[in-house]
């Protein structure tokens, strides 16, 4: 399929949608199961092919382990492969090998780890060539560029004979994250120590104690259909299996979307969203929760709602550059997001007298956020989402929960 034109429905929305499973949660406790010899019962395994990638890479014994455009799959993996002393060759998309991985090469380095790049320093292609403990369990790195070096560490310390001391440099970004994989862990056992003040984590060696683990519904998933309800003339849907107390950053969507004209209330069965009122501006600092920034840019532009963004440095570096992405594309729906001071505050506001195409085409860079930010534009007029088969990665079934409450055109 090439595209789908979203059109703007034809009745109020009222309808329940039973969310993806979180492909994060899950890969942290695929990650875990397989540090147990695969003894724990996971349920609610995530369809996300990030996490489908994650489960076929652990259970191969091929050479090459391609993990396509999972971030968490390549990171976890080339640390969990290494300490394990697994002889491997990582790699992924043309982008995949554009995204940095130093920092965690030269600390799984210091650890032991015996790493070769096949093409250029600092990125995948990479050559796991085993591992002899250096008997360090002390490290210092950077934890300003991406927390998922420092999940992949953590989730791999209890095996080292002495376990892992990190202390973490710079303004953390993305510590949800990292407290997502530390609560986890304790799920199975570990006894960890963290000093957010001193940013530093202590984890001691030990047998990860093989559990039951149910895994969340993904909030990140969630923050499309709040868009869908911000931008509705008239909708209510309840998001089932999302918890009011999760481990995931990204259920800071309630919040934010408040300010949109979201309310939430927790029910017995997930979280039911209506329409309330919405703010005519906001600031917001994505710092914790970097993959929100485009649903709230792209709806923040259609409301008219002002929007001052800080903290989306580190969307530079994923699936696609989200910042230029949403550049391009935010202006084709009559807005625009400006670069206020350098690498800090962007902002997103309307242009004014803007000529619109009846039929703006969204391309979408394979970044299935780019796909499912633009898609709830439909809720107002037609929208073309190039390539929406991108929403696999994490979201495998946006497009059938979506034709639940609008028609949906195939080209
Ligand atoms: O650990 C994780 O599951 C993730 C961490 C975040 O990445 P960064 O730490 O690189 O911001 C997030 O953007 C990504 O989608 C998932
Ligand atoms: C950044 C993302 O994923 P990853 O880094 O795991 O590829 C994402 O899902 O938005």
């Amino acid at each position: 399929m090439k595209s789908i034109i979203v059109h703007p429905p034809k009745q109020p929305i009222r309808t329940e949608i039973r969310l993806a499973a979180s492909k994060s949660e899950c890969n942290r406790a695929l990650i875990i199961n397989a540090l147990t010899g695969f003894q724990c019962a996971l349920s609610n395994i995530s369809e996300a092919r990030d996490s489908q990638t994650m489960q076929r890479l652990l259970q191969s014994d091929d050479y090459t382990a391609d993990v396509i455009d999972a971030g968490t799959t390549m990171r976890f993996l080339t640390a969990y492969f290494a300490v394990t002393n697994q002889k491997k060759r990582m790699t992924g998309t043309p982008r995949m090998c554009e995204r940095p991985i130093g920092i965690l090469v030269d600390a799984l380095r210091i650890l032991g780890a015996d790493i070769e790049y096949e093409q250029n320093e600092g990125y995948p292609p990479l050559k796991l060539n085993g591992f002899t403990y250096s008997g360090t369990n002390e490290l210092v790195m950077r934890g300003d560029v991406s927390s998922q070096y420092i999940s992949a560490l953590l989730l791999i310390a209890p095996e080292l004979p002495d376990g892992l001391t990190i202390r973490l440099e710079g303004e953390v970004g993305s510590r949800p994250y990292i407290e997502m994989t530390l609560n986890q862990m304790a799920h199975f056992g570990i006894e960890y120590q963290a000093d957010w003040q001193t940013n530093t984590l202590t984890i001691p060696p030990y047998k990860y104690q093989p559990q039951s683990y149910s895994i969340e519904s993904d909030w990140s998933g969630a923050s499309y259909w709040y868009s869908i309800v911000a931008l509705a003339t008239d909708a209510e849907v309840e998001l089932l299996g999302l918890k009011k107390n999760s481990l995931q950053g990204d259920s800071a969507i309630a919040e934010i979307m408040r300010n949109l004209g979201v309310e939430s209330v927790f029910t017995e069965g997930g979280v039911l969203l209506t329409k309330i009122p919405g703010a005519a501006s906001i600031g917001w600092d994505f710092t914790n929760c970097p993959d929100l920034a485009q649903t709230i840019a792209v709806c923040c532009g259609l409301k008219d709602i002002k929007l001052s963004l800080t903290g989306i440095e580190s969307l530079k570096i994923k699936e696609t550059d989200r910042v230029l992405a949403l550049q391009n594309e935010l202006v084709k729906l009559g807005a625009e997001l400006k670069e206020i001071e350098k690498d800090h505050l962007y902002e997103v506001s309307i242009i004014k007298n803007a000529s619109l195409s009846e039929l703006p085409s969204i391309h979408t860079y394979d970044d299935h956020r780019m796909a499912m930010a633009f898609a709830p534009a439909g809720m107002i007029s037609p929208v073309r989402i190039e390539e929406p088969g991108v929403v696999v990665k994490s979201y495998p079934g946006f497009w059938k929960d979506l034709a639940r409450i609008t028609t949906l055109e195939e080209e």
